[in-house]
């Protein structure tokens, strides 16, 4: 999906937003604390029914306010639409005016992908970011994985208050034999995506980190030691896993390494090319959702300028133009977007004017630049 008209009201700083995106390329341009970012959470909450940086739902409403409510409109004059009543808690999801009552409905439609300094920041630290980034390309490109993750997480839970409360054995068993078979069918899955998504990286390694892009290795961690049973690992470990209190192995503690020339990746590239990483990953990710699922992703970029120099936004321009989706980038200056703005492979050839849209966000408005032309 591409989106042609994003409307917002009362979210976070937004004053009632109703603006037109370019199919390709955007820019909000503004001083921190405008509302870049909160535009960008608006966005990606209508993908994900929440935030990338708050879990508490609650906050994305303006202060003193009920409810906020996001929608979009693409080209065809598909209308999706996500809104949240605090007071009651009720979270309505609508597509061309009709009540739907799974999110998995609108990630039928909407694929939101995003790169925040952050993210790249928390990405090559501990496995948090990575697992959440693996949940969220198979929630678009494996619809039955959230069926199955929601499964295992039930019986992960029954699992550790068997361990907490030290439940009478054959309890006990009862519910290591179904996490087993399910941290099973789960890996497998996962398995299956990652080495998907593996086989999309070294292209985009190629366009953005050519010097490294024949040194990586990516190994999947299944979640328990590679060459054992789950059911023997945690055999095994009976006594730790009591002493924790929880299970210390299974699906849920799956991970991905990424090394260079056998090195961890963090100990071998800079921070910006650490996050020239986490772009071609993305970009590997956003092709493989728009292959497997036929919506091609929404590709929301925060900050731009941070940690990349001109060579590497450069770069980055020559991988967007390939990517082929709707991106909305973010900056503080408008300089740093030069690369993007000159690049003729980017833009629109067939039309100088139709190039892309550009807005200045101020005190949570936000205003077309006149140069950057409606798509009429
Ligand atoms: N629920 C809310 N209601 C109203 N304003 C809010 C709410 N939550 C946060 N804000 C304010 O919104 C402003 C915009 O924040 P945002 O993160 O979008 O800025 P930004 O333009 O991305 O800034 P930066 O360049 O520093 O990242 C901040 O000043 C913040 O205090």
């Amino acid at each position: 999906m591409s989106v042609a008209r994003l409307t917002t009201y009362n979210f976070r700083n937004l004053l009632s937003v109703a603006i037109d995106l370019h199919p390709k390329l955007n820019f909000f341009v503004g001083d921190n604390g405008s509302g870049k970012s909160s535009l960008l959470e608006a966005i990606f909450f209508l993908g994900h029914g929440k935030s990338f940086r708050t879990s508490k739902v609650e906050h994305l409403a303006s202060y003193e306010t009920d409810n906020f409510v996001v929608s979009v409109k693409d080209v065809n004059n598909l209308q999706l639409g996500l809104s949240k009543h605090l007071h009651t808690g009720v979270t309505l999801i609508k597509i061309n005016g009709e009540r739907h009552a799974r999110l998995s409905e609108l990630a039928k439609n909407i694929a939101v992908q995003i790169v925040t300094p952050e993210s790249f920041k928390l990405f090559f630290g501990g496995p948090k970011e990575r697992r959440r980034f693996v949940e969220l390309g198979m929630f678009h490109v494996k619809h039955d994985s959230s069926k199955q993750w929601r499964e295992f997480n039930r019986v992960l839970k029954q699992r550790n208050a068997c361990i907490r409360h030290n439940l009478d054995k054959a309890t006990f068993d009862y519910w290591t034999s179904l996490f087993c078979q399910l941290s099973e069918d789960v890996a497998e899955v996962r398995n299956e995506y990652i080495t998907n998504l593996i086989a999309e990286l070294p292209f985009w390694l190629e366009l953005l980190l050519p010097s490294i892009a024949d040194k990586v290795t990516v190994q999947y961690l299944q979640g328990w030691p590679q060459k054992k049973n789950l059911i023997d690992a945690l055999s095994d470990s009976h006594e730790r896993e009591q002493a924790f209190g929880y299970s210390i192995y299974g699906a849920h503690k799956f991970d991905v390494k990424f090394l260079i020339a056998k090195q961890a990746l963090e100990s071998q590239l800079s921070r910006g090319q650490q996050k020239l990483f986490l772009l071609a990953l993305t970009f590997a990710q956003a092709k493989l959702i728009a292959r497997v699922n036929r919506v091609k992703p929404i590709l929301l970029i925060d900050d731009i300028g941070a940690e990349l120099d001109a060579n590497s936004r450069e770069s980055l321009s020559t991988a967007l133009s390939v990517l082929d989706c709707q991106v909305i980038i973010t900056a503080i200056e408008e300089g740093v977007l030069q690369p993007f703005i000159n690049n003729d492979s980017v833009t629109n050839k067939e039309s100088s004017k139709n190039k892309y849209h550009m807005f200045h966000v101020k005190h949570g408005g936000i205003l077309p630049v006149n140069n950057s032309v409606k798509i009429e």
